[in-house]
């Protein structure tokens, strides 16, 4: 893995100078372009979403968005608190069975995430439109998508009635949030019986909007279960939706894939392992599911091996001869890399940290492992590129 690939051009032409370093001072017409669409995405946000909200949200929320998790009220518990828990803390399913009721909003701040939003968990049994304590205004100002979680094991017409009372109330003031419907707890269902019943919540859903005269309003289905990889891959699809101009970041990856010849190519949020772009490649649950173990693996790995104070003494040796080199010049990546070749069907799966909370995982083809460090120039760019990007995304 270690190179002194740094510096070269990934299309193969050669030295170039040391493109990612350039390219902070000197601002490439890519960066300007990118720049421009960003601000007038921003500019255009900001319009739709009046400034009489924004002025009335709390200080410490604004600027971050805001999952809602909502769902049924009743003694039966659709599981929003759990999915909160298995995804963003890392709860082992089983252990969500000891989960209390929420008895207040639970306001959950992921600092350690890529896009530091907050996760809003809400108490099944509170309805916020029929309760005039609620500042509705402060709550769905700056929201980034509303959750609606129903359990699929249970009757669900109360929770699809309410869920559609909702929509309505909220299409009238702000039509431009997006409502994600989490069809919830469907391990153990038939896949028949799975689409089934995301037909007729689809249908029942959809009916009531047009009777009210609404049409397209922005509500998708996502088919989930703590017990699978399923509600990551919901996440991961909620996510991207709040990410500013991610065409441009699939662009990279698929370009990525092309001259790598990757199978498929992720770039993880490595904390929640919600990926939050992919190549244009048809996605597959099987794909996603590798990936996100091997970054488990290489946590685990870090945990044990990683980050451990080396002497200076023990630090010397390794720069001496006949390296004679500093450590972190004798990898290709200051942070992070690895690489594995994974047993079924020869496809090596290669890891390049990207910053401290994403990482790029990739997928090679059979016999693509010889091109190593053909790859890992590639790699490094478009992880500069990644690097560029968010930079000039962040929130300002
Ligand atoms: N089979 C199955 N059970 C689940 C799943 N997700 C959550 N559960 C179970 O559902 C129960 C209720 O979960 P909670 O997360 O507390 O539900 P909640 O919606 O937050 O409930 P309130 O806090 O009262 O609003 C727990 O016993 C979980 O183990 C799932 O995907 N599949």
């Amino acid at each position: 893995m270690s190179s002194k690939l740094r510096g070269y051009d990934a299309s193969g032409a050669g030295p170039s100078d040391q493109p990612g370093r350039r390219l902070s001072t000197l601002i490439t017409p890519a960066q300007l372009n990118l720049t421009r669409v960003f601000e007038q995405d921003r500019q255009r946000q900001l319009n739709n979403n009046g400034t009489k909200a924004a002025e009335s949200s709390p200080d410490q929320t604004k600027g971050k968005p805001r999952l809602l998790l909502m769902g049924q009220r009743s003694i039966f518990r659709s599981g929003k608190s759990s999915i909160s828990s298995v995804v963003f803390h890392k709860l082992p399913p089983n252990e969500t069975l000891f989960l209390e009721s929420t008895a207040r909003i639970q306001k959950d701040a992921m600092p350690s995430s890529f896009m530091d939003f907050q996760v809003w968990d809400f108490p099944g049994q509170i309805d916020i439109f029929e309760n005039p304590s609620f500042d509705i205004d402060a709550m769905f100002g700056e929201i980034g998508a509303l959750i609606w979680v129903i359990d699929a094991q249970d009757d669900y017409l109360e929770a699809v009635a309410r869920l559609n009372m909702t929509i309505l109330n909220l299409q009238r003031y702000y039509p431009n949030i997006k409502i994600e419907v989490f069809i919830h707890k469907v391990d153990g269902l038939s896949d028949d019986y799975k689409l089934d019943i995301q037909r007729d919540i689809t249908i029942r859903i959809q009916d009531e909007l047009s009777d009210h005269g609404i049409e397209n309003a922005p509500v998708t289905f996502h088919l989930t279960s703590i017990y699978n990889h399923s509600i990551f891959e919901a996440f991961s699809k909620v996510i991207q939706k709040l990410i500013p101009q991610l065409g441009i970041l699939e662009a990279m990856l698929t370009n990525l894939c092309r001259t790598c010849r990757f199978e498929k190519a992720y770039l993880f949020d490595v904390v929640s392992k919600i990926y939050i772009a992919t190549d244009n490649a048809p996605a597959d649950m099987a794909s996603y599911e590798i990936c996100s173990d091997y970054i488990d693996v290489i946590i685990d790995i870090t945990e044990v091996y990683g980050g451990w104070p080396r002497s200076k003494k023990y630090s010397e040796a390794l720069e001496g001869p006949p390296w004679n080199q500093k450590l972190e010049d004798q990898v290709a990546a200051n942070c992070a890399e690895s690489c594995m070749v994974l047993s079924d069907g020869n496809r090596p799966i290669v890891l390049r940290e990207v910053d401290k909370y994403l990482a790029l995982v990739a997928i090679m083809k059979e016999d693509s492992y010889d091109k190593m460090p053909l790859v890992n120039m590639n790699v490094e760019t478009v992880v500069q590129g990644l690097k560029e990007f968010f930079e000039i995304t962040k929130p300002k």
